[in-house]
């Protein structure tokens, strides 16, 4: 199973340039969570400080309790094994094939045999789809086959938390398609803990548990998918309908009084704007990508659940209306909840079947959609 990530307190500068404060997040085990953010917010740089390759002043990025900010090179050593990251181009050799890439960490970080590093790296491209294409050259294959290809070297060591950089940067929409439900898929295998860094708003709609976002210079929210695809936050909305109105301007960020008026214009005109965000937009809830059949069920839908019923009360109301929504009525029943209208209401009197007491944590058994979601 992945490991969780707790960030605390996370500031980052150049110089005199701060490029975001104060981030607090935890990403769940096992859970894939994407972040969000205009361009130049610093969403790379925070995939980097993440891995140790950029050193927040302040803060602390705790795993398996080393503090990656602080600890000595020797721990950040070891801790960087835990990591597998896909960067925005692959970054492949040109001048190795495909095999060579990908067997490359196992052969500077491990002592593998050959056999064994061709086991591995055969079964790592079969997992992305590459089998066959191991003589190739990263110039002969299409981008998709690249971003592919790089997935298959993010996963050779066995990563425990996987990072992606703009996985779909590049791609056409179907190619898209695909590598979103590979990534899903992947998360089902490994039940490895996913951050993925998009500006797709259909990725960041159907793939992920978790939803952050970055603006002027700090983490706007973060949490499970349902609060921020219900969020009327303006800088969300207009994110994830790609509309030009709103506070984010063409640099960044616009001033404010002139947001409000576009926004109060936009709302006068019933909502409409031309052009629409790259991989669909529109708020609200959509559903997430079902692993494809004969995998196993994704291990962290499951614990997802468990824990978002824990802080249900402490997100907002339209958030827990849609997460209650989800579950099937068993589910609904088993965690004393009911969706009426309104905020969902805690049952006095749980209905069959009675919650167990004292409560063990909750497992598929006979609510658990056969081959589906929990
Ligand atoms: N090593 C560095 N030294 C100085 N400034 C840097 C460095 N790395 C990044 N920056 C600056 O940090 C800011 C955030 O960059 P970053 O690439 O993280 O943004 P981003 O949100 O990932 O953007 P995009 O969505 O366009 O990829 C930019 O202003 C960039 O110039």
């Amino acid at each position: 199973m992945g490991v969780e990530v707790v960030v605390e307190g996370l500031s980052k500068s150049f110089g005199r340039q701060t490029i975001w404060g104060d981030v607090t997040l935890t990403l769940p085990q096992g859970e894939i969570s994407v972040l969000l953010g205009p361009s130049g917010t610093g969403k790379s740089v925070f995939l980097k400080s993440l891995v140790g390759l950029l050193r927040p002043e302040h803060g602390r990025v705790m795993i398996n309790g080393v503090d990656i900010c602080s600890c000595s090179e020797h721990k950040l050593y070891e801790t960087r094994k835990l990591f597998g990251v896909l960067f925005q181009d692959g970054a492949l050799f040109g001048s190795m094939n495909l095999f060579d890439n990908i067997a490359f960490p196992l052969r500077e970080h491990t002592r593998k045999t050959e056999a064994e590093v061709r086991r591995i790296v055969l079964e790592k491209m079969e997992m992305v789809g590459l089998i066959g294409a191991e003589k190739k050259l990263p110039g002969e294959i299409s981008g998709g086959m690249r971003k592919r290809a790089g997935l298959a070297r993010a996963l050779v060591l066995d990563p425990e938390i996987i990072l992606f950089d703009e996985p779909d940067s590049g791609l056409d929409p179907v190619r898209v398609a695909y590598l979103n439900q590979l990534i899903v898929d992947l998360n089902a295998q490994i039940d490895a803990t996913f951050l993925i860094v998009t500006h797709d708003i259909g990725t960041a709609r159907t793939v992920p548990d978790n939803i952050g976002m970055l603006f002027r210079r700090e983490l706007v929210m973060f949490g499970p998918r349902e609060v921020l695809l219900t969020s009327t936050e303006p800088v969300v909305e207009q994110f994830l309908n790609g509309r030009r109105e709103g506070p984010i301007g063409m640099s960044e960020e616009k001033d404010a009084a002139q947001a409000a008026a576009e926004l109060a214009a936009l709302a006068a005109n019933g909502g409409s704007t031309l052009g629409g965000p790259k991989g669909g937009g529109g708020t609200g809830i959509v559903p997430q990508i079902e692993v494809s059949p004969g995998l196993p069920v994704r291990a962290a839908v499951r614990r997802r659940k468990e824990r978002v019923m824990r802080i249900l009360h402490t997100l907002p109301p339209t958030a827990q209306q849609a997460i209650v929504a989800s579950l099937t009525p068993d589910e609904q029943a088993y965690f004393g909840v009911y969706a009426g209208a309104g905020a969902p209401q805690r049952m006095t009197q749980p209905i069959a079947p009675p919650s167990p007491q004292p409560r063990e944590p909750w497992t598929p058994s006979p609510w658990t959609r056969p081959g589906g979601e929990a």
